[in-house]
């Protein structure tokens, strides 16, 4: 117990698709949604998280203009007061927590230091956990950023997603990086963590300093996210899953390493497939995570869409690819495959 009457503020970050959102959920699940207030930060205008979490309320409050950690503080800030002052009028239920999820692209850095440096929020909020999701599979890849690095060094704990799908001894280096890297933070894995505020604090906890080993030192004169930018691609819907996956299959192929992040929501047309159900798509580089159905459409406005961030790839590419794939889809539906131009024809 800390006598600490403030709110506490958990930060749950990680690497863009590590886990966290799927993370979030499964700690949800588990208490009364009053409990926790949720704030959730995404890249992109067009969000996704704040629906694929399972809560559209009034504390779910989606933040979507830019990255918390640089573009948008200040709207962290305000987002943080608006919450209590609502609170305080009994708009909203008297919630115990606030939790926050970093886009991951975030250096939770910046974040910690909104709170313990902002006098007003200070008195009403007090940092609790940073809780960082570490993709086993694609930990290599991620490792080279440096808000990994920063995610990581501010974390208390540490939970490695994918250990499923990562080979053994894989994870078992990263366990052993990770050790070595914050020796500090407690390590475990996503599927079977608790809600970070069940946990005992793990330190004795001098923000200030990990509120400058979560900013990563390459940013200071630099634009923090170089060359990635998010956009959106609205597809006309009910989508043809055939002619969506072979055309996703061929856009990874070519351009999977420009692709930091997909995350999509689809109305699909196809034989057996539960109508009226959206099918959530996830994909990372070449990677895309097996379909989710989710058992309704979330926010009601049933428009299919898929959300990339990406470097070197722009959202005017994207879409003239996908409408020649149609084009040539809807000639050629039914060619076999090797009657078909391949990926470079839509490029
Ligand atoms: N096999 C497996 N898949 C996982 C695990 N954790 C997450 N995933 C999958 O990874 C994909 C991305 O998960 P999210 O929870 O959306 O990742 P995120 O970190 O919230 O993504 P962003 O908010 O875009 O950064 C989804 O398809 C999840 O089902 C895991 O431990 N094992």
């Amino acid at each position: 117990m800390t006598g600490d009457a403030r709110l506490p503020v958990g930060v749950l970050t990680g690497s863009l698709g590590s886990g966290k959102t799927t993370l979030l959920r499964q700690w949800l699940q588990d208490s009364p949604a009053a409990e926790t207030a949720v704030l959730i930060n995404e890249f992109g205008a067009v969000g996704l998280d704040h629906l694929l979490v399972g809560r559209i309320d009034a504390d779910t409050v989606l933040l979507d203009n830019g990255c918390i950690c640089c573009a948008i503080r200040g709207e962290l800030k305000e987002a943080l007061w608006r919450l209590h002052q609502r609170r305080e009028r009994g708009e909203l239920p008297a919630f115990q927590r606030v939790l926050i999820e970093t886009t991951g692209l975030a250096a939770p850095g910046p974040v910690i230091a909104t709170l313990i440096g902002d006098a007003q929020l200070r008195q009403v909020f007090r940092p609790a956990h940073v809780a960082t999701v570490v993709d086993a599979l694609h930990a290599a890849t991620h490792a080279q950023r440096p808000e990994w690095q920063a995610q990581v060094a501010a974390a208390d704990r540490l939970y490695l997603s994918k250990t499923d799908l990562a080979r053994p001894q894989d994870a078992e280096a990263l366990r052993a990086q990770l050790a070595r890297l914050n020796p500090l933070a407690v390590l475990g894995n996503s599927r079977q963590a608790l809600p970070a505020w069940q946990e005992q604090p793990v330190q004795e906890s001098n923000w200030l300093a990990r509120a400058i080993a979560g900013t990563p030192r390459s940013r200071k004169g630099q634009e923090p996210h170089g060359s990635i930018q998010a956009f959106c691609l609205e597809l006309d819907g009910p989508v043809d899953w055939c002619a969506l996956t072979l055309w996703l299959t061929w856009l990874l192929h070519r351009h999977g390493e420009r692709v930091l992040r997909l995350k999509g929501l689809v109305a699909v047309a196809a034989e057996g497939w539960p109508q009226g159900q959206p099918t959530v798509l996830h994909g990372m580089g070449h990677l895309m995570h097996a379909p989710e159905h989710l058992a309704e459409w979330p926010g009601g406005d049933g428009r299919s869409r898929l959300v990339f961030i990406a470097s070197g790839l722009n959202g005017q590419q994207v879409d003239d690819s996908w409408q020649s794939f149609q084009r040539f889809f809807a000639q050629d539906n039914g060619a076999q495959p090797g009657a078909a131009p391949g990926p470079a024809a839509f490029h």
